[in-house]
């Protein structure tokens, strides 16, 4: 008894030492980014789907926005179409458009609904189609100072948060694929005849909007390296924490998948987000370990004044 007793002691004390976190976080709403190229393994996918229901029992409200890029290409390859990105966005022509929507809805996000319902009736998965979640523009890329035509991308014009409150005040943890409605009404009317009437969003730049129309305290992008590379890619360097203002002195200076992540940082944090940060999606238990413990991992981005209570 006495020895069982003892071997049980360190369970407690890792319990009571998440105490301050849980009482600080209690009933806030976050919302994680699941990049794609973070998707790496069964186990992985697994250990996510454990932390974000973890999360929702600890008293929090996660929301959960997945990305897909790698799989995207692997079925637009299959199918022999072209794929290419422009300004860290994929050129989605109407074709595309349909494959992009078929393996974000009907692939990603039916798998990651599918983990997190392994531990109970928690997981709801919709677009940014469904209860006009996300309303979108055509986005054209800025090519060295040139606007470039990339297709059906999108660029958010409005978010009708209420179906995802709804749904966080029912228990649930909603699983959002980036993909937005047309607010043109006529392009919109459209959709149900084939892709057109929808965009493809980015979907660190949707999680980012999401975020900020949510109120959330914490946007949590996983990806697939260990955050933000000071001089990437000579260096492995990771600035742990930046200011609003320093990250928007840098932007101009990133390349590739980094660009959407940290503009959708600065964005949160402008918008009353109270920290963005990028982890490491490989590392298991990444989201436990960024929210309950001292050892934050990876690149935090806070608002310039930092006078909002918890930021630290
Ligand atoms: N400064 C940087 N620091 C870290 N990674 C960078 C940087 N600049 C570009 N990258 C690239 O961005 C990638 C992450 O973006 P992306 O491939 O879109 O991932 P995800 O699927 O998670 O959204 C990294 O794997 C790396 O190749
Ligand atoms: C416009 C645009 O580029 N959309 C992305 C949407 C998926 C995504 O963002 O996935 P990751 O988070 O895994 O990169 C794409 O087509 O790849």
């Amino acid at each position: 008894m006495s020895t069982r007793k003892h071997t049980a002691l360190p369970k407690a004390r890792t319990l009571i030492e998440a105490l301050p976190w849980l009482t600080r976080h209690h009933g806030k709403t976050v919302v994680i980014k699941f990049g794609g190229n973070a998707m790496i393994d069964e186990e992985l996918k697994r250990a996510f789907a454990q932390d974000v229901v973890f999360l929702r029992h600890a008293g929090l409200r996660p929301v959960v926005v997945h990305g897909g890029g790698p799989q995207i290409s692997a079925q637009l390859d299959l199918l022999g179409l072209e794929s290419e990105f422009k300004g860290g966005l994929r050129v989605t022509t109407p074709e595309a458009m349909n494959v992009v929507r078929m393996v974000l809805a009907g692939q990603v996000q039916r798998e990651l609904v599918g983990l997190l319902n392994e531990h109970g009736p928690l997981a709801v998965g919709m677009t940014g189609e469904d209860a006009h979640l996300m309303a979108a523009t055509k986005h054209y890329a800025d090519i060295d100072g040139e606007r470039v035509d990339i297709g059906r991308v999108g660029e958010i014009t409005a978010i009708d948060p209420g179906a995802v409150h709804a749904l966080l005040d029912d228990g649930r943890i909603p699983v959002i694929s980036s993909i937005a409605r047309s607010s043109d009404e006529e392009d919109a009317a459209s959709t149900s005849s084939g892709a057109s009437g929808v965009f493809n969003v980015n979907a660190d730049t949707a999680a980012a909007a999401l975020a900020a129309a949510l109120g959330a305290e914490t946007l949590m992008v996983l990806t697939d390296v260990e955050g933000l590379y000071e001089d990437w890619p000579n260096s492995d360097e990771v600035i742990s924490r930046l200011t609003a203002t320093e990250l928007e002195k840098l932007l101009p200076d990133l390349a590739s998948g980094m660009v959407p992540k940290m503009r959708g940082c600065l964005h949160a944090v402008r918008n009353g987000v109270h920290t963005a940060r990028v982890i490491d999606g490989r590392v298991q238990h990444s989201i436990l370990l960024e929210i309950f413990t001292d050892e934050g991992i990876g690149t935090m981005v806070v608002p310039d004044a930092n006078t909002i209570e918890g930021t630290a």
